[in-house]
């Protein structure tokens, strides 16, 4: 494990004192909604001036799914880069009941991909065209298991007749365990875990499985959502769970455990499609996600484990080399804006117009 490098200060009475900064490598997100568009143009600033990479999501309308829609949409996002950005997407494609293993091999051996995501049919936000067979996508998994390519896995059973707060548990078991017995050589990253249990079947299966964990996920848990009255913009899938659950998610992430590495799910949404009747799940988290990050590691007093997490872990599952250069953390507060403006639509941002305790040396305050 490495240790960042952070500048501890010798305190007069011969204490150290918390470190006031941090600078490590320039981080990767490994779970990235950019969507397309003006929505693009408006979010992925907010990210490029955090993360060196990001693997991009690939549920757009219509979904992701052959070469020439990679290419395509790797385009729009390197051309809405800020002026000087160096921001790389690492590409994903989605997995559908129609998925041919030509097509995703071509697509992996030509560069337009480097993983494939799995959502179960109609599990979440632009699932709908997903996988409603497991079994029936053997051979697709054959082969990527062959050629050496991850599986990204949403992991939530879509019978409605399960409790919304079971459905990444019973996915585990009956779907996933299932999944990783019938393809032993196949790399899979479960995505945003939200689990103490799944925690562990990311630990048990290190050596081929990763857990990507979100900042909400460990800031918030489901008491939150109604914290005095119902908090739509803390509303994504999986939904956020029990204590018990985020406090093993914190001792996961800052645990050093290289099984563990940042995935945001920046999942951004308009305002008003959020606080509707019936609001859309997914938290826009781009804009203060290291922030959060570091706050996280800065309360469970692993600083020194940040790099690893946010930096070197997910680079190392993915056989990237890790970024070059670096970004600095400091213990200075600041308040990121409440919204993106899209148009006349708002996005808001995850704890957006509230002090944060660090900041990004050198972002906008
Ligand atoms: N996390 C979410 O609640 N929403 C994501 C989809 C996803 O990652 O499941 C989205 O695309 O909005
Ligand atoms: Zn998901
Ligand atoms: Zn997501």
């Amino acid at each position: 494990m490495s240790e960042a490098k952070s500048e501890d200060t010798v305190a007069e009475g011969g204490g150290v004192q918390p470190p006031r900064s941090i600078t490590i490598r320039r981080p990767d997100d490994f779970h990235l909604h950019l969507r397309g568009g003006a929505v693009l143009e408006a979010v992925l600033p907010s990210t490029a001036a955090q993360f060196a990479r990001a693997m991009i999501m690939p549920n757009l309308a219509p979904p992701v799914t052959t070469v020439a829609a990679a290419n395509a949409y790797r385009e729009k996002i390197l051309s809405a880069r800020p002026e000087g950005s160096d921001f790389q997407p690492l590409m994903s494609c989605y997995l559908t009941d129609a998925t041919s293993p030509d097509e995703i091999e071509r697509g992996y051996v030509n560069d337009a991909w480097i993983a494939a995501k799995l959502y179960p049919a109609g599990a979440t936000t632009n699932a709908h065209h997903g996988v409603t067979d497991l079994p029936a996508l053997a051979p697709v998994l054959e082969r990527m298991e062959r050629i050496g390519m991850p599986l990204l896995v949403h992991g939530e059973a879509t019978d409605p007749a399960v409790d919304i707060f079971d459905r990444e548990a019973v996915f585990m078991e009956q779907s996933l365990l299932p999944l990783l017995a019938r393809h032993p050589g196949l790399k899979v990253v479960i995505e945003h875990i939200t689990t103490a249990e799944t925690a562990d079947i990311v630990r048990a299966h290190a050596s081929r499985v990763g857990g990507t964990i979100t900042p909400h996920h460990l800031m918030i848990n489901r008491t939150s959502l109604f914290q005095g009255g119902l908090r739509p913009h803390l509303y994504c899938l999986p939904v956020a769970k029990r204590e018990r659950h985020r406090l093993a998610l914190r001792k996961a992430a800052t645990s050093g455990e290289g099984c563990f590495f940042a995935g945001t799910d920046s999942a951004p949404h308009f305002k008003s499609a959020k606080e509707s009747a019936c609001g859309c799940a997914g938290v826009f988290v781009g804009a203060t996600a290291l922030q959060c990050y570091a706050q996280v590691f800065d309360e469970e007093d692993a600083l020194g484990r940040l790099e690893g997490f946010a930096s070197l872990n997910g680079a190392r599952f993915y056989g990237l080399q890790s970024n070059d250069g670096t970004v600095t953390l400091e213990r200075t507060p600041c308040t990121a804006p409440p919204v993106i403006s899209v148009g006349d639509q708002e996005i808001l941002v995850f704890r957006g117009g509230e002090p944060l305790p660090w900041s990004v040396k050198g972002a906008p305050r």
